[in-house]
């Protein structure tokens, strides 16, 4: 953290705190300033334990960077930004492996390495671990295939014999490879074809409820967020403007809010949802 970075957080415990006893994030009085420029004013957001939060807002208003924050590469020029009850800007370094240990980051393009096959792209976090043994981290790789719908006759192929689909379901396995509380979505299904975006968002929302994940996700993709935030927060005007559940946030009546919920692509979104849960029914 640089000299002109302020955290207001105040001492911690100094220990994580995994049981859902505080919020697993907690960003207080955050302003980020780019030279003159504001992004962040004041802003507030908490994220409880088991929900899956979706930021959205306009193009700039500071989604990734916001996402950045949390994951501690980027501090805020002042505020809190607490993870798991701990000062991210102010952590220790041993104690910053500990907690990168507690989440999986999804990237926007899958990001896979290029030169490595599935398996190694998937064994990779348990290897840097230097504690499994390879039997385990093999079986644990197999494991982690199969939770994403993934055989084990993938495991050798690369990264460039992989489908669009694929790459994404190998990236969530990676995500996953840990056992992680908390994983971070940075638009899951960018890239997608409906069909294929449709059963990616079935993937996460199970795995979401069977491994008890607390989810946090950025996505411009109205179907995606619909399908599976338990809350939204609304980034406009440097700050959150509003945070809860889509049916509460349809109901305010701020003219960001208003185009994005209920114009064209929000109607057509919302149809298609109503259409499913009435199917589901
Ligand atoms: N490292 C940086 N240096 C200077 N300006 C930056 C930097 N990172 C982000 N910004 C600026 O901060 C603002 C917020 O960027 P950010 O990428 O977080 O927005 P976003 O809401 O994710 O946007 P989009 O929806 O277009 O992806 C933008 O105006 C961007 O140009």
């Amino acid at each position: 953290m640089s000299e002109d970075q302020v955290s207001t957080c105040g001492p911690g415990t100094g220990e994580l705190t995994l049981d859902g006893s505080v919020p697993v994030v907690e960003i207080t009085g955050l302003w980020t300033k780019y030279g003159r420029t504001v992004v962040h004013q004041d802003l507030n957001l908490e994220i409880e334990q088991g929900e899956i939060m979706s930021i959205v807002g306009g193009s700039g208003t500071g989604k990734t960077t916001l996402l950045r924050q949390m994951l501690g590469l980027e501090h805020p020029a002042r505020g809190c930004v607490r993870v798991f009850g701990e000062d991210i800007s102010e952590i220790a370094s041993d104690q910053l492996q500990q907690l990168r240990n507690h989440w999986g980051m999804l990237f926007q393009q899958g990001a896979l390495y290029s030169a490595l096959t599935v398996f190694e792209n998937i064994a990779q976090p348990m290897r840097e671990l230097h504690v499994l043994p390879e039997d385990l981290v093999h079986d644990a790789v197999l494991l982690k295939m199969n939770m994403v719908g993934l055989g084990p006759e993938h495991a050798n192929k690369m990264p460039s014999d992989l489908s669009g689909g694929m790459v994404k379901r190998v990236a969530l396995a990676r995500a996953l490879a840990l056992e992680p509380k908390l994983l971070f979505l940075d638009e899951p299904t960018a890239g997608l074809d409906p069909d294929l975006s449709e059963a990616f968002v079935a993937l996460i929302k199970s795995l979401h409820r069977e491994l008890g994940l607390t989810v946090v996700m950025v996505t411009h993709d109205l179907d995606t967020l619909f399908a599976l935030s338990t809350r939204i927060a609304v980034l406009a005007e440097k700050h959150v403007i509003a945070l809860g559940p889509l049916a509460d946030l349809l109901k305010v009546d701020h003219p960001f809010i208003k185009e994005f919920f209920l114009g064209d692509r929000g109607r057509r979104a919302l149809e298609a949802l109503e259409e499913k849960t009435s199917t589901e029914k």
